[in-house]
C-alpha cells in the first residue's frame, strides 16, 4: 500500500445541511467503487491503494460533486506517499479502536 489520502469533500453553495448530505454522500457511493478500502468519518472519508488509484478517485470527488448540483466545491486532501514502501495502513492506525464492531 503505496498511499493513503484523507479527502474532505465541502460543498460550498449547499442550500441546507440536507444539501451537503446529499452532495457528499453522492462522492462517498463513487468512492465506494473503487478498490480503496474507503473509511468514513465525520469531517473526511481515508482511502488507501496505489498512487495512481488514489489520485483517480480525488480527482473523481469534485467532478461527481458538480455532477450533483454542487456550483463550488472545495477538497482538502492529505496525502501519504511512500514510493518505495508501504503507508501505514488504516488498520494498523485505527483497528484496534474498533475491535468488536461488525
Ligand atoms: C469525502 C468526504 N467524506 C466524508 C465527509 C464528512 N461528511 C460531511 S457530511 C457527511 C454525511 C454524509 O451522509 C459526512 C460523512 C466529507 N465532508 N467528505
Amino acid at each position: 500500500m503505496e498511499c493513503s489520502v484523507a479527502i474532505q469533500v465541502l460543498p460550498m453553495d449547499s442550500a441546507s445541511d440536507e444539501d451537503t448530505i446529499r452532495v457528499v454522500d453522492a462522492v462517498i457511493a463513487e468512492i465506494q467503487k473503487y478498490d480503496v478500502n474507503p473509511y468514513v468519518g465525520p469531517f473526511e472519508t481515508a482511502i488507501e491503494g496505489d498512487y495512481d488509484t488514489c489520485m483517480e478517485v480525488l480527482k473523481k470527488c469534485q467532478l461527481v460533486a458538480a455532477e450533483a448540483g454542487c456550483g463550488q466545491v472545495m477538497t482538502y486532501a492529505k496525502i501519504d506517499y511512500k514510493p518505495n514502501g508501504a503507508v501505514l495502513t488504516t488498520e494498523k492506525k485505527v483497528g484496534k479502536y474498533h475491535q468488536g464492531e461488525n
